[in-house]
């Protein structure tokens, strides 16, 4: 039987979705943006010149912002020979947050509301903060406002070092983040506190605790380490990797797939430090993953070192590197197996802020024998979760439309 390999380029949007109004994100478009600026020699650190992506165009991506925007991107134009089956999916979820894409890719859309911290300071409540304290012996804490991570820890990075305190911060999403010195913290510590704070958060309704470790000092600069982990609440319902795995086929976590589904659904989890290596680390679990498997792989970096940086050139440089590893990744696929590649929601490098976008993902499908489409707008990312579910001969699920064609 086929396997399943579904790669999520972390905040890849093709421009802004049909309810982009509702998130003030109308024109936003990660894609197009990122070829505009590289275009117009706007996006020369590390790189040059117009966005080369020539692996990803044959799958159908020129032609699924096309289809996304209503134009070509700056510097792509029509491939008249698409080899993959292409289309841009819409949303269904009502938030534009790492887990709400993912869990609705794999069949389970977030219809609820998330509980949100909307206050830009003082953004916890005293009393969730007072129990948070108590319980951890904590001598207080720092930050306790929205913030972007990076510049956070440039901010109260010495003040955390010198007092011990935590610097606790969230974001327009459905997040409780707690970034903590590894060496005068302490890594099991945070994790720890971590996980103090998701039991205290139940009544809250929050997605996810976030640990943000950072190391370094003062004068040589604080820099966040690859130890982050991310404690999620578990999706709402069983999703196509629980049916997966319960229909006693194999779920291969790469990255932090295992860890946005709480863990739920995972047979084996691998974790990697960077785009080359979580490439590395797909291909590995392709030449050992038995049939009837989901290989699941989150590209982080293009997401938290790029997108919320808003380093459009770095966006640029790590899609081109994605590029030149596509081919290796769909040579080594067996005669059945189906390459899907997406991603979870928008983070326009370009746009004002520092959150993600409301866009649509692309939905790019190849196999060997898969003949080449053109899908076009699919209303949800669940088609994903539903097109998995046909291909590894499971029930079918109760959203999305699968698309496979007919009797593949
Ligand atoms: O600025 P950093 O810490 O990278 O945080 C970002 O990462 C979080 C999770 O993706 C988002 O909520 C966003 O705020
Ligand atoms: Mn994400
Ligand atoms: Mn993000």
């Amino acid at each position: 039987m086929a396997r399943a390999v579904v790669v999520v380029l972390d905040s890849f949007g093709v421009g802004a979705a049909d309810d982009a109004d509702k998130f003030g994100d109308v024109g936003a478009d990660t894609f197009g943006h990122i070829a505009e600026y590289c275009a117009a020699g706007k996006a020369e650190q590390g790189r040059s010149g117009p966005l080369k992506l020539p692996n990803l165009v044959k799958l159908g991506l020129a032609e699924v912002s096309r289809g996304a925007t209503g134009r070509y991107p700056a510097g792509f134009s029509a491939e008249p020979n698409c080899i993959g089956r292409y289309g841009w999916a819409q949303e269904l979820s009502s938030g534009k947050d790492t887990p709400s894409g993912h869990w609705e890719m794999a069949g389970v859309p977030v219809t609820f509301d998330w509980g949100y911290f909307l206050d830009k300071e003082n953004s916890f409540p005293a009393e969730l903060l007072q129990q948070m304290i108590t319980q951890m012996a904590l001598p207080g804490y720092l930050g306790n406002c929205h913030a972007s991570g990076t510049e956070i820890i440039e901010r109260l990075g010495q003040e955390h070092c010198d007092t011990g305190k935590p610097i606790v911060y969230t974001s327009a999403d459905s997040v409780f983040q707690i970034a903590c010195h590894e060496e005068s913290f302490g890594l099991q510590r945070l994790y720890q506190l971590c996980e103090c704070v998701r039991e205290l958060l139940e009544p809250y309704n929050i997605g996810r605790v976030i640990a943000r470790p950072f190391r370094g000092s003062k004068a040589s600069g604080f820099e966040r380490t690859a130890n982050r982990r991310d404690y999620a609440v578990p999706p709402p319902a069983a999703t196509v990797l629980d049916e997966l795995k319960a229909a006693g086929g194999t779920v291969v976590s790469i990255g932090k797939i295992a860890d946005i589904f709480a863990h739920q659904g995972i047979s084996e989890s691998h974790k990697a430090d960077g785009l080359e290596a979580l490439v590395d680390k797909t291909l590995e679990a392709l030449s050992t993953a038995p049939n009837r498997s989901l290989i699941f792989t989150n590209l982080v970096d293009f997401d938290t070192l790029y997108g919320h940086r808003r380093d459009v050139a770095g966006y640029a440089r790590a899609l081109e590197q994605f590029d030149q590893r596509l081919p290796e990744l769909m040579s080594n696929l067996a005669e059945d197996d189906v390459l899907i590649l997406s991603a979870d929601h928008g983070c326009d490098p370009t746009w004002h802020g520092t959150e993600h976008t409301r866009e649509f993902v692309p939905v790019l499908m190849y196999g060997k024998n898969l003949p080449a489409a053109a899908l076009g707008q699919r209303k949800t990312f669940a088609d994903i979760g539903q097109t998995i579910a046909e291909l590894l001969e499971l029930e079918s699920l109760e959203y999305g439309t699968s698309m496979l064609p007919k009797k593949f």
